[in-house]
């Protein structure tokens, strides 16, 4: 059987073709200008691989020419330009790309970078043009060629005259609609701004008449207009230079200017790899968190360039979230792009730079660590939050990328200090790595649950940002070493066998004490217990079970109907004057033991920073005791 051909209904093609493909209208600059470049590398190609064309880079480049009156913008290159062939072949038959046979065609990969290879770009200039002119003269021809078209109806082709060879492009703009404001792309502060976007690294000169106002000669205040030809684009992209001959400075106007930031970054990582994937990287720590960092607005993300062309302004699969805060931006040349340039086709490639990226950021911020503790302390401060958010998100799934860059408050330190710092200091028979949770250092500091461990001589960490402990829960271990809440039952601190023995002899003298403090106080406690853990203060509150006090706080914050609620133990001071108080109570008035307990309990809540459940009653019994 004959194998039939697909017809395609070129009219609607090319419809879908304008309308569909791209999302921003505003590209189409980008794609005709990068087709201008593409022209000029393959002559400047043919100049390197013939010689004798007396041609060099420096004659090449590309000009703009906004022409308000007429509403029509020129884009004119001095590259390769076409012959009438060409032109029907190229621009007449849709997804035919005459700049990917060049590529496939050259035999070496001399200095070019050509960035074409879809073969739709081009009819991206009817989103914004009633009418697309072109007129081409291929070099070392002689006669010239137009071709017009105004969209879906086909297009014409005729002779005409052209000086020199090249392309010129005109666009006659669309008029303006409630929707769209087609005439900004002949002001010269929006062309400026979309080369500023797109096109800043296209090798070549993108150069245009621009207006200036300087003072008249022999006059103090009367000023008068002229024109000057300015080049729109930087042309050689920060990143592709040598890093040797970059100096601090550069690094740091290139990051302020593009990312709009007034604070020198904290890190600059200029990185070139070369592999299956070969890309350059330029990552910027910022020396200070953007003001919607930790919001909904925020947007994580690396800019992705293709050969110098802008792709995508964030690619938020670059960068895992825990390192949301790095920004800068990727160049590669291996990327499989999308139709529109917009997504990416395959992320295989993108997953095994971003891969890389994550372990280079990370080995970075390790050697901060190590070189430069006060600058790493200082990035810690501005997204230590973030790393943490990493360590406790996806179920711990990120937990050891991050567990070595988290720091907390050390009690015995006085600053911030590692996990691994931590466990290098533990006391020989130190099975757990000890930390306390609560509103500040201060506020933590003066915890009755500390004092014990302090006066031992156990180094405590601080932990005061919501997510802390669920982040220290989640990892479970660090070098094998348990966490252990100051709050939780057993601290399991080292004790003499005599101490036990008189702590086991004062709990079974006061049993039946502490077992009617509980009756008394209800399901508010699952225990009232003696603790050996207090020095100074007479009551503390702590929690059986993986559930802490201040894990209970934070859920409880959180905006939905449930409460939750730790299984609370009354501790009561084993050697506080209170104990001798309640147990000769006992003896006497078993309703005032009772009273006592609701007593204590209010004052451990207190303590722990938690509201008494009647304020009135605790006043009230305050009262009673004082006047009795
Ligand atoms: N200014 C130009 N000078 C010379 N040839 C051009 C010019 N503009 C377009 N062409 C030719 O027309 C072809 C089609 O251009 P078009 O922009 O549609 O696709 P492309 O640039 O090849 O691929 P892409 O869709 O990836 O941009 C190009 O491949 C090129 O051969």
């Amino acid at each position: 059987m004959a194998k039939k051909q697909f017809k395609a209904e070129s009219k609607r093609l090319l419809d879908l073709m304008i309308n569909s493909i791209y999302t921003h209208k505003e590209i189409f600059l980008r794609e005709l200008i990068s087709n201008a470049s593409d022209a000029i590398d393959k002559l400047y190609y043919r100049s390197l691989t013939e010689g004798n064309t007396g041609l060099s880079r420096d004659d090449f480049s590309i000009r703009l020419e906004p022409d308000k009156e007429a509403r029509t913008l020129k884009i004119i290159d001095n590259g390769m330009g076409m012959t009438k062939e060409e032109l029907e072949k190229n621009l007449g038959t849709i997804a035919k790309s005459g700049s990917l046979d060049f590529k496939t065609e050259m035999e070496k990969k001399e200095d070019v970078d050509i960035i074409g290879q879809f073969g739709v770009g081009f009819y991206s200039a009817f989103m914004v043009s009633d009418k697309v002119t072109v007129v081409s003269k291929a070099y070392g021809e002689d006669v010239a060629y137009e071709w017009e078209s105004t969209g879906a109806d086909g297009y014409t082709i005729k002779d005409c005259e052209k000086e020199g060879n090249g392309t010129e492009i005109t666009l006659l703009l669309k008029a303006d609609t409630e929707d769209e404001n087609y005439s900004q792309y002949l002001e010269t502060y929006q062309i400026k701004n979309l080369i500023n976007k797109y096109s800043d690294y296209i090798r070549y000169p993108i150069q245009m008449m621009v207006e200036h106002q300087k003072l008249k000669e022999g006059t103090e205040n009367e000023y008068e207009t002229y024109s000057e030809l300015e080049t729109l684009n930087s042309m050689i992209p920060l990143w592709k230079k040598n890093k040797s001959e970059l100096k601090d400075e550069d690094y740091n106007q290139f990051y302020k200017e593009k990312f709009y930031d007034f604070t020198d970054p904290a890190k600059v990582i200029h990185t070139n790899v070369e592999g299956v994937v070969s890309y350059t990287a330029l990552l910027f720590i910022p020396g200070q968190a953007p003001y919607n960092y930790y919001t909904k607005e925020f947007e994580k993300g690396l800019q992705l360039y293709s050969s110098g062309v802008l792709i995508m302004e964030k690619c938020a699969d670059l960068l895992p979230d825990y390192f949301s805060f790095v920004r800068g931006l990727v160049d590669s040349q291996d990327l499989s792009l999308n139709i529109s340039r917009e997504m990416l086709q395959h992320d295989r490639q993108l997953k095994a730079i971003a891969q890389r990226l994550e372990k280079k950021i990370k080995s970075e911020l390790l050697s901060m660590l190590n070189t430069d503790r006060e600058k790493y302390v200082e990035f810690f401060k501005n997204f230590g939050l973030q790393l943490k958010f990493g360590m406790y998100d996806k179920f711990g799934a990120n937990k050891d990328a991050v567990k070595d860059l988290v720091m907390f408050y050390s009690s015995s330190e006085k600053a911030l200090v590692t996990l691994s710092e931590y466990v290098s200091r533990m006391k020989p028979d130190q099975k757990y790595i000890y930390f306390a949770s609560g509103e500040s250092t201060d506020k933590i500091d003066k915890l009755p649950q500390t004092e014990l461990l302090k006066d031992k001589g156990y180094e405590i960490l601080y932990l005061t940002d919501d997510v802390d402990e669920f982040a220290l829960q989640m990892l479970h271990t660090f070098e094998e070493k348990e966490f252990k809440s100051v709050s939780s039952d057993d601290l399991e601190i080292e004790e003499s066998k005599e101490e036990k023995e008189a702590a086991e002899k004062q709990a079974e003298e006061s049993k039946d004490m502490l077992e009617c403090m509980k009756e008394a106080l209800g399901d508010k406690v699952a225990e009232v217990r003696l603790s050996q853990r207090l020095k100074s203060h007479p009551v503390c509150l702590t929690a059986k079970g993986g559930l802490s006090i201040e894990m209970e706080k934070v859920l409880n914050s959180m905006p939905v109907d449930q409460k939750i609620q730790a299984e609370r133990v009354l501790e009561i001071n084993a050697k506080h004057p209170i104990l001798e108080t309640l147990n000769k109570v006992y003896g006497e008035d078993k309703e005032a033991v009772k009273k006592y307990a609701k007593l204590l309990y209010d004052q451990a809540l207190l303590i722990e920073g938690l509201p008494v459940e009647d304020p009135v009653a605790f006043s009230n019994a305050v009262c009673e005791l004082m006047t009795k």
